[in-house]
């Protein structure tokens, strides 16, 4: 259950850092205790998972990252800069849910170009960063079609485009396996693996998890209850299971996953 090093000095630990969380509460109008004295810090190059059972907070603690929602006490700040509500933060990228719910324009290609015009870039590098996403998401051949014709997975690598376009330097996927057949959620694995970017990942698919993070952080009713590596959190049965959540099968000792 490692914090961060000891050997660092101050300055070098703020200048490293991604994240930094301090005492951070939050409640909706219509339900109190969201977020309890939430506190993490996430280094710059780390693919953090966020785990824990429906309702644990995971999506609220993004919307309150990327300051969607303004926490009514304690502090957040990411690359050593204060989140204020309302900013727009193009160096944050927020992946949803649901792809629904970023895509909204007529073409891909004004889904993608959405970000970086609203970054007040030229049209020529709003051009170049549109096809750019769109070939490092694997989705440049659908740059004419309306994302509403869309399956999901190809809906999922546009919405990311869509993120990558704006070039953030921490990208935080909220749940990117959800709805997704097989071979999609091999292809966002391989593609969260060669992710250069800090990623903090929300995620149900604990083999995901296992798979692309090197830290996973377990929340509970709001709290965090444990961070440290993987298979360690989530080998630990007896806490998994204090947390509404089960042991990974490939954690279990003579199961033999065909995954590799
Ligand atoms: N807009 C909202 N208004 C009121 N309550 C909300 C709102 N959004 C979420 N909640 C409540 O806040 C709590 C945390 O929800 P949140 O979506 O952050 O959890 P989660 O860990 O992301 O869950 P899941 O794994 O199901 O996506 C839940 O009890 C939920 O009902």
């Amino acid at each position: 259950m490692e914090k961060y090093p000891t050997t660092y000095s101050q300055a070098q630990v703020l200048k490293d850092l991604a994240i930094s969380i301090a005492g951070l509460y939050f409640s909706y109008p219509d339900k109190a205790n969201v977020l309890q004295d939430v506190s993490l810090h996430i280094f710059k190059g780390e693919r953090v998972g966020l785990i824990g059972a429906n309702g644990a907070g995971k999506t609220t603690l993004f919307l309150s990252i990327c300051g969607i929602l303004k926490p009514n006490s304690g502090k957040i700040s990411v690359f050593d800069r204060p989140v204020v509500t309302g900013e727009f933060r193009p160096e944050i990228g927020l992946v949803f849910q649901n792809p629904n719910d970023q895509l909204f324009c007529a073409s891909v290609w004004d889904d993608v170009a959405f970000g970086p015009q609203n970054m007040g870039l030229s049209a020529s590098e709003v051009e170049r960063r549109v096809q750019e996403a769109l070939g490092i998401a694997g989705v440049a051949d659908l740059v004419h079609r309306p994302p509403h014709h869309l399956s999901g997975g190809q809906k999922q690598m546009v919405a990311i485009a869509g993120i990558l376009a704006m070039q953030p330097q921490l990208v935080m996927y909220d749940e990117p396996s959800a709805n997704l057949d097989l071979r999609s959620r091999r292809r966002i694995i391989n593609f969260l693996q060669s992710s250069p970017q800090t990623l903090l990942i929300s995620s149900h698919d604990l083999e995901l998890i296992l798979q692309v993070c090197d830290r996973v952080i377990l929340m509970d009713e709001g709290r965090i209850i444990a961070t440290g590596k993987p298979e360690e959190i989530m080998g630990d049965r007896q806490l998994m299971e204090s947390c509404g959540l089960e042991k990974p099968h490939s954690l279990i000792p003579h199961f033999h996953s065909d995954e590799k």
